[in-house]
Order: structure tokens, then sequence, then C-alpha cells
């Protein structure tokens, strides 16, 4: 099949969504790759070596789009890329449809077969095209939280790890999964008293064993959040339900509890948010304060460090896109039970529930159109 490669247009998103080696397991297995002129460039793989590994390097994206029987992207097609997505074409990235209902509408319409990273799921419910970014988001999380906790930042002025003799930040992390532990390393790793919060018990008591001395677990609960609000400097949002709209933890009244400057980093903002007050930002422009609060909310975080980030969803995304561009997705999925979860939308169906509910719109089992 031909696999086109466009170039990221998201703010600040340098992550491309194949590797020259990528493309030369491609080609070995058959394929032809396009690849838009400069897509690589930002995660340091310049046009002439995707040349050399056989690809074909062009300048007009509305032909490489024309021309791809499956579009290999990293983020969410943007409102300029809605009208290229056509007819039986495959589209193999992140989507995040709960977060975007004219996107979701944009899909239904094309009629193309959505295969979203995000929901590709294993037996053991762990999200294996999920996992390297959620490293990366967590560990950035608490790096860009420090940041915003400073004065000239908007933040509180208060240092992670305090110093002997004056106390340490207190740092409360939502949700105990990927990004959480990754960002209550990082946070616990700079001295800071971190609390992780979760509603799965299991999960905090695997987390008691595991992390440092200066990390509590503590239930999720109203009541419980509420209890530290006043205490912390720096929250991390990082629940998930897989593919749906992430719950609202902290309302917007809850705000006037906390200490003015205090830093909320949604992590979670590519699936809606998990405070009220929630936006989504971009690098260009990150964070801004609601009565006193201030929020970081950037949905591409790891764009920001693409040298790290593209070789880590290179190495999990491959292997699938082989087995998709080999098999065709209809075999490819009914062979994988994993890939299969990874369907979101095809043929203008809503074939992943989570989705079809955040929009209360039609859904269709999977097995259906498979
Ligand atoms: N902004 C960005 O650039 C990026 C955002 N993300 C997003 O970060 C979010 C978290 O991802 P992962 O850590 O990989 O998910 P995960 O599935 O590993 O962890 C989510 C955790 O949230 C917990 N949870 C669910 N409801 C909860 C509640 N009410 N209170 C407390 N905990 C709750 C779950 O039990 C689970 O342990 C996702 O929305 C993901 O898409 C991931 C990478 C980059
Ligand atoms: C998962 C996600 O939103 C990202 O890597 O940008
Ligand atoms: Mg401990």
């Amino acid at each position: 099949m031909i696999i086109g490669v466009p170039k990221e247009i998201k703010t600040h998103e340098n992550r491309v969504a194949l590797l020259p080696g990528g493309v030369a397991k491609l080609k070995e297995n058959g394929h032809e790759i396009i690849i838009e002129q400069g897509a690589g460039v930002g995660s340091g793989f310049p046009d002439a070596q995707y040349e050399k590994a056989g690809a074909t390097v062009v300048d007009d994206v509305e032909q490489l789009w024309g021309r791809s029987d499956m579009i290999m992207k990293v983020k969410e097609p943007l409102e300029v890329e809605y009208p290229r997505m056509r007819d039986g074409q495959i589209i193999f990235t992140y989507f995040h449809f709960a977060a975007s209902e004219s996107l979701t509408k944009a899909v239904i319409e094309s009629n193309c077969t959505a295969i979203a990273y995000e929901t590709v799921e294993q037996s053991d419910g762990s999200l294996p095209l999920l996992i390297p970014m959620s490293e990366v988001a967590g560990r950035m999380a608490t790096q860009e939280g420090a940041k915003y906790l400073e004065k000239p930042q908007g933040g509180r002025g208060i240092l992670l790890g305090g110093i002997p003799g004056v106390k340490p930040a207190n740092v409360m992390v939502l949700g105990g999964g990927i990004v959480g532990v990754n960002a209550a390393k990082i946070a616990a790793g700079m001295g800071a008293n971190v609390t992780i919060m979760d509603i799965n018990i299991a999960r905090l008591r695997q987390l008691d064993d595991l992390m440092a001395h200066n990390v509590d677990t503590m239930f999720s609960s109203r009541v419980n959040i509420e209890q530290m609000l006043p205490h912390v400097d720096m929250i991390v949002g990082a629940v998930l339900k897989p593919g749906a709209k992430a719950p609202h933890l902290i309302s917007r009244d809850m705000l006037a509890s906390m200490q003015k400057g205090t830093v909320l980093v949604d992590v979670a903002i590519d699936q809606g948010g998990c405070f009220e007050t929630s936006t989504a930002t971009t690098h260009n422009d990150p964070v801004y304060e609601v009565d006193g609060i201030v929020h970081y909310c950037v949905a591409n975080m790891p764009g920001a460090v693409p040298y790290t980030s593209t070789l880590g969803l290179t190495n999990v995304t491959l292997p699938y896109a082989v087995d998709i561009a080999n098999k065709g997705w209809r075999k490819a999925l009914q062979d994988d039970p994993e890939l299969k979860q990874g369907l979101n939308i095809t043929g203008g169906k809503i074939v992943y529930k989570p989705v079809a509910e955040a929009f209360e719109l039609a859904y269709t089992p999977s097995e259906e159109v498979l």
C-alpha cells in the first residue's frame, strides 16, 4: 500500500510519525512511502535520510493525502486537514476524539478509518501506544510545574525541594497511572512531598511499595481532594478512562481554597482536561491564570522534546503499522484484539463506545464492521 507521512502542523509539534528506519522496514514489506518535505527535521532526521531509506519526499501535501492508502501522523488532524481525509483511507494517529466533537464529526463525514494510538489496548488494560508519550509528559509535567512555580512566571515562588531548614513543596498527583507515576518520580527526586491519588486501590498498594519515602498515596475522592487543596503548591492532572472525556476532579469553586500561585498542570487536557477551568493551550503560550491559580494545559507536551518523543513513539507504533499495511486494516484488526481496540470510527460509524457516549452519538459495535 501507499503510506503517507505529513509534517505535523500543531503549534511547536516537532515529532514525526515514521523514522528512516521505519521507511526501510515498510519498503522491505513491499510498501511505498511518501513523506512531506521537512517532516522529520524537527526530530533530527533530514529529508536526505528518508530518501536514502527509499521514501519519496514531496512538497505537495494535498497530493500526499490524496495518494495515500494510509496516513501516519502523530497528532489529531486539525481543521485544515479535515477536507484531506477521504473515503476508504486509513488514518493511524492520536485522535483523542472525546475532546473534540468537530473532529469526531469530520472523521464520520469523511468515511475514513480512524485507528487511534491512544486506545490500542493490551489484555492487562495497558495502552502500549500511549505509554511512552505518557512517560514523557509525566516527567515534563513536574519540570514545567516547577518552572511555573517561580514567581516571575506567575507561581507561588516556592522551590520544589526546599532547602535544609525550609520545607519542600507539596505536590498532588491525580491519577497514579503512567503520567502520574512519572510526574511523581521526578517530583520526589527533586525533594518535594508527593501525594498520588487514584481510585484503583490495587494500584495505590503497588505504588506504596515501589515509590520513594517522600511519596504517599491517598484514595481519590472529592472529600480527600478538597482536604488537600489548601496545602498543595502544584497539582498534576493525570487521570484517564480510555477514550472517554476526563472527569472534572477540581471545579472552579474549589480554586478559592487554594493558595494563590498554585500551579495546575493538566496533562489529561488531551481528553478534555480534569479541572473544570482547563482549556487547551500551546507551547507558544502555555499558561493562563484563573482566580490566581496558574494553569498549564498543553495538549502535545511531548512535541517539545521531539528527539526523545519521536524515538519513543515510533518504537511502538511501527510494528502495528507494518501489520496494517501488510494485511489491510480489517484483517489486521481481526487477527489482533489489541489493535482492534484502536478502531474508533470507520465508514461513518463510531465503533468505540466512550467516543459515542461523549457526544451522545450512535454507537456500532466494531464486530459489525469487521
Ligand atoms: N498533554 C499531553 O501532552 C499528554 C497527555 N497524556 C494524557 O494523560 C492522561 C493520563 O494518561 P496515562 O497516565 O497514560 O493513563 P493511565 O491509564 O496509565 O492512568 C490513568 C490513571 O487514572 C486513574 N483514575 C481514573 N479516574 C480517576 C479519578 N477519578 N481519580 C483519580 N484517579 C483516577 C486510573 O485508575 C489510572 O490509574 C491521558 O489523558 C493521556 O492521554 C498523555 C501523554 C501526553
Ligand atoms: C498523547 C498525546 O497527546 C501526545 O503525545 O501528544
Ligand atoms: Mg512510600
